[in-house]
C-alpha cells in the first residue's frame, strides 16, 4: 500500500492542497480554495475604509481551506486516511496576527471587529514604512550587527514594523494580544493545538539569528520604550528548526477534515522557501525564482556573505547546511492583474472571449508577435515599491516611450520586461557581491502558465530557465516537508535531501536564451539601469513627492 503526504500552500488569494504519493511526488490529487475576503485593502467587512497602503486578510478565511481542501483530495484521490503519513503548510510572509493565548484571533472577538489592527496584516500590507525607516535608523545608529544580513535595511513588510504600527495606533489591541504570530505557524497551531514558532519565518522576518536570538532589548528600547520586552511578550523564543515535527493532528481538525488523529504535521514553512526542495535544488549556486503575485528568488551558498539591498541571508532558513539567501521583487503578476483589470479596451476582452482565450493568454499572444524593442517601451516595475535590491515601499511605477501609436499588448509586454531586468538587476547584485549565481529555475503560476514570459526571461537574464515540474511547486514542498515530519518508520523520509531527491520534480523543457533579443534586451537594461539608479537612488525624489501629496489628499 502506497504512503502519501498532504501539502498545502497558502497564497495572496487562495489556499492550495495536493496529496501526493511519498515515493515519487507524484500529484495524486489537488484542490484550491479561493479566500471569501480576498485582500482587503479598502475596507474592513463593516465598511470601515482603510488607510493607504493597508492589506489585510481574515484568518476564517485559512481554516476553511483545510476545511475545503483536505476532504477533497482525500475523495479526489480515494486514499485511505490511515495512509496519509504526514501534512506540511507553507505561508505567505510576513502575514501576521495578534491573538490570544489559546490562539483564538482579535479579530473574531465582538469588540475588534472593526479594528483594523486586530486582522492579520498581509505581507504586502506597507502602512508601516515610518516604522521601518526608524527600525533602520536606530539600528544603524546604534551599529546593530544584524542588519547586514538583511541587506542593510528591513522592510515595512518584516514583522517588527508590523507590530510596532499596531502598539502606536492601536495600544489596547497591542494590549490585548497574547501573541503577535506568523499566519504559517497560526495554522499549525490550529492543526496541533501546540504553538510552535518556525526558524524560517522567525529568521528572514523577525531578525531572529540561530546562535544569537533576536536582537537585545535595549534596542526595542531605543526604538520604543514600550517594545523593550515585545519578544517575551508576545514573541516567544522556542524556535524549531524545518523539517522538525510540530505536533500531530487534533481529534477536532481530523474530524473536520477526514484525516487521523496523530497524523504527523510539520512546522510551518514560507511559500518560496519551500519550493527549493520540490525543483530538487540541494547545493549552492541555483537561482530559484517563484514567480506570482510577487517573485522570491531563493538561493543557496556554502558561505557567509553580506549582500546589499537583499532581503536577507539566514543560517540553515532554506535547508540545512547552507546560508539561505533571498532577494525579492513584491509586484510581479500583480502588474499584470493591475493591467488587465485597468487598462485593457472592452475590444480585447470581447476577441479574447470570441477567442476563447484568458485576457493574459490573448494580450501574451499578441504581444509575443513583436521582438525586443519594437514597442519603443520601458518600464520601472515599481507598482508595489521596490523589494530588492532598493528596498523602498515608496517608489513606484513607470513607463516610458508612450505614443499615439501604443497598444495594449505593448504597455502589457513592456510590464512584464521590467520585471525580468527587475529580476536581472538581483542577480547581477548577487554576483557583484560574491555569492554566484550558476543556474537559474522557476516555479510559481507564471512559470507554469505562461511560456511567453519564460523565454522573454531567458532572452534578458541571459541565462537558461528550468522549470518546475509541478504545478503546485510550493505545495509540492510542503508536502515534501510532511514526508519528513512522519520520518521514515512511519513511511516518510529522515532526510530533507533524500525526500528532495524522490519526491522534487523538473519539466524537461529548458528555455535558452535567443541570441539576437539578447543583444537588443542588452541595450534596454542598460537604460532600464540609467532610470532605476535615476529614480530609485534619489537622482530624482519624483516619486516620493508625488506619493506625499496623494496621502496629503487622502487625509
Ligand atoms: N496566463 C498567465 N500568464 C502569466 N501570468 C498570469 C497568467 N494568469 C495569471 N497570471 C498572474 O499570476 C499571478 C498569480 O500567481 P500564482 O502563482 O497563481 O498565485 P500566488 O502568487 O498568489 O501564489 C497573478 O498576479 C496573475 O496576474
Ligand atoms: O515575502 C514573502 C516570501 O518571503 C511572501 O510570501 C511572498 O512575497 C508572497 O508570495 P506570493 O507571490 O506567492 O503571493
Amino acid at each position: 500500500m502506497g504512503k502519501y503526504t498532504i501539502g498545502i500552500d497558502y497564497g495572496t488569494l487562495s489556499g492550495r492542497a495536493v496529496l501526493v504519493d511519498v515515493a515519487d511526488g507524484r500529484e495524486v490529487a489537488s484542490s484550491e480554495f479561493k479566500y471569501p475576503h480576498a485582500v482587503m485593502d479598502e475596507a474592513l467587512p463593516s465598511g470601515r475604509k482603510l488607510g493607504v497602503d493597508w492589506a489585510l486578510q481574515h484568518p476564517q478565511d485559512y481554516l476553511d481551506v483545510l476545511y475545503h481542501t483536505i476532504p477533497e483530495v482525500l475523495r479526489e484521490s480515494g486514499a485511505d486516511a490511515e495512509d496519509i503519513v504526514g501534512v506540511g503548510i507553507d505561508f505567505t510572509a510576513c502575514t501576521v496576527l495578534p491573538v490570544k493565548k489559546d490562539g483564538t484571533p482579535l479579530c473574531f472577538l465582538p469588540e475588534y471587529q472593526d479594528e483594523p489592527n486586530a486582522y492579520v496584516k498581509l505581507w504586502k500590507h506597507h502602512a508601516a514604512q515610518n516604522k521601518a525607516n526608524r527600525i533602520n535608523e536606530t539600528a544603524e545608529k546604534r551599529g546593530e550587527k544584524w542588519l547586514a544580513r538583511y541587506g542593510g535595511k528591513i522592510s515595512s513588510e518584516w514583522l517588527f514594523a508590523k507590530i510596532w504600527q499596531i502598539l502606536d495606533e492601536s495600544p489596547e489591541v497591542y494590549a490585548a494580544m497574547d501573541r503577535f504570530i506568523e499566519a504559517a505557524d497560526w495554522i499549525v497551531w490550529q492543526l496541533t493545538g501546540v504553538e510552535t514558532r518556525n526558524s524560517c519565518t522567525a529568521g528572514y522576518k523577525a531578525l531572529w539569528h540561530k546562535r544569537g536570538g533576536y536582537p537585545p532589548r535595549e534596542y526595542f528600547a531605543a526604538l520604543d520604550p514600550r517594545l523593550e520586552h515585545v519578544v517575551q511578550e508576545k514573541l516567544g523564543t522556542e524556535i524549531l528548526p524545518l523539517g522538525s515535527r510540530a505536533g500531530g493532528l487534533t481529534p477536532e481538525i481530523a474530524e473536520k477534515t477526514g484525516l487521523v488523529p496523530g497524523t504527523a504535521v510539520a512546522v510551518g514553512n514560507v511559500d518560496a522557501h519551500v519550493c527549493v526542495p520540490a525543483v530538487k535544488i540541494c547545493g549552492a549556486g541555483k537561482v530559484l525564482a517563484i514567480m506570482g503575485t510577487s517573485t522570491c528568488h531563493m538561493l543557496l551558498s556554502e558561505q557567509e556573505q553580506a549582500v546589499p539591498g537583499i532581503c536577507g541571508y539566514v543560517e540553515d532558513g532554506i535547508l540545512p547546511g547552507f546560508y539561505g539567501y533571498e532577494a525579492g521583487q513584491s509586484c510581479v503578476g500583480d502588474h499584470f492583474a493591475w493591467f488587465v483589470k485597468n487598462c485593457v479596451p472592452e475590444s480585447y476582452v470581447e476577441q479574447a472571449q470570441k477567442e476563447g482565450l484568458d485576457i493574459q493568454v490573448y494580450l501574451q499572444k499578441l504581444a509575443g508577435k513583436q521582438k525586443a524593442g519594437e514597442s519603443g517601451l520601458l518600464a520601472l516595475d515599481w507598482w508595489n515599491g521596490n523589494r530588492s535590491v532598493l528596498v523602498d515601499v515608496d517608489l513606484t511605477g513607470m513607463m516610458l516611450g508612450m505614443t499615439l501609436q501604443t497598444k495594449p499588448e505593448e504597455m502589457y509586454r513592456a510590464l512584464v520586461e521590467a520585471t525580468a531586468f527587475g529580476t536581472r538587476t538581483i542577480i547581477e547584485n548577487f554576483e557583484k557581491n560574491g555569492v554566484p549565481v550558476d543556474e537559474f529555475y522557476a516555479a510559481g503560476g507564471i512559470a507554469e502558465k505562461s511560456p511567453f514570459m519564460m523565454q522573454i526571461y531567458a532572452d534578458i537574464i541571459r541565462k537558461p530557465i528550468r522549470i518546475s515540474g509541478s504545478k503546485q511547486g510550493s505545495a509540492l514542498g510542503a508536502a515534501i516537508f510532511g514526508a519528513v515530519a512522519a520520518g521514515s518508520e512511519a513511511g516518510g523520509y529522515d532526510s530533507i535531501f533524500e525526500a528532495a531527491e524522490k519526491m522534487g520534480k523538473l519539466k524537461d523543457v529548458v528555455y535558452m536564451p535567443n541570441e539576437d533579443e539578447t543583444k537588443t534586451y542588452d541595450l534596454l537594461y542598460a537604460e532600464y539601469t540609467r532610470l532605476h539608479d535615476y529614480f530609485g537612488r534619489g537622482g530624482n525624489n519624483v516619486m516620493k513627492t508625488l506619493k506625499r501629496i496623494k496621502k496629503e489628499h487622502e487625509g
